[in-house]
Formats: C-alpha cells, structure tokens, sequence
C-alpha cells in the first residue's frame, strides 16, 4: 500500500479506533480521504483469525459501496497477519 503517512482524518481517528476503550465513533470527511481505510483497519484489528466464524458486519448504502469496502479490505488484508471477512450476499 505504499503510505508514507497517515491523511488527517487517519491521523485523528485511528488513535481512537485502534486503542481502549474502543468507544462508538462518528467519522465524517471529505470522498478518497481514507476513511474506509481507517474503519477496515479497525474492524480488523479486532478479528481473531483463528475464530472461523464471522466476527465484523460492514452495512453499506448501495452495492458499489459495498465492492469499494470489500476491495479495501482485501487490500488491507494482504498486509496484516489477519484472516478476515466474507462478502455476504
Ligand atoms: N494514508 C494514505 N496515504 C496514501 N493513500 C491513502 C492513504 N489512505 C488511503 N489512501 C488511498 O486513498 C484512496 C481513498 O481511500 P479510502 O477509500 O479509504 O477513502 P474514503 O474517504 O473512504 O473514500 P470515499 O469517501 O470515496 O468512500 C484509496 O485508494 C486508498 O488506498
């Protein structure tokens, strides 16, 4: 993925994802600033890849969303010691 720094919405909220106590979050910013990138870098962290089971559920407006999340995600994925996530139908 190549990033040499987090966006600013990452450099604030990724802090709050990532660490106790996990609180909800709201997160609002401008299209391609890395949001999705920040929410699937949190629901992963906190999948445990030796639990075969569905552990993370993303709920996405339209279906392009939904593929833009699930491609993120696979991105993610490659580089993290992670197993997560299946595309529901
Ligand atoms: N820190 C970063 N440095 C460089 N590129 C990044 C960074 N974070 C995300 N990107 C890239 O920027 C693009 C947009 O990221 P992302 O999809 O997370 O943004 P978004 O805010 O969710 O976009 P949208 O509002 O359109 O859904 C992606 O191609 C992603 O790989």
């Amino acid at each position: 993925m190549k990033f040499q720094k987090p966006s600013k919405i990452q450099a604030i909220s990724l802090p709050m994802i990532l660490n106790p106590p996990n609180r909800d979050l709201i997160v609002q910013a401008h299209n391609g600033s890395g949001k999705t990138t920040c929410f699937v870098l949190g629901m992963l962290s906190r999948v445990d890849p030796k639990l075969q089971a569905p552990q993370a559920l993303c709920i996405c407006p339209t279906r392009e969303l939904a593929i833009q999340v699930m491609k993120m995600k696979e991105k993610v994925k490659e580089k993290c010691i992670v197993n997560g996530g299946n595309c529901i139908r």
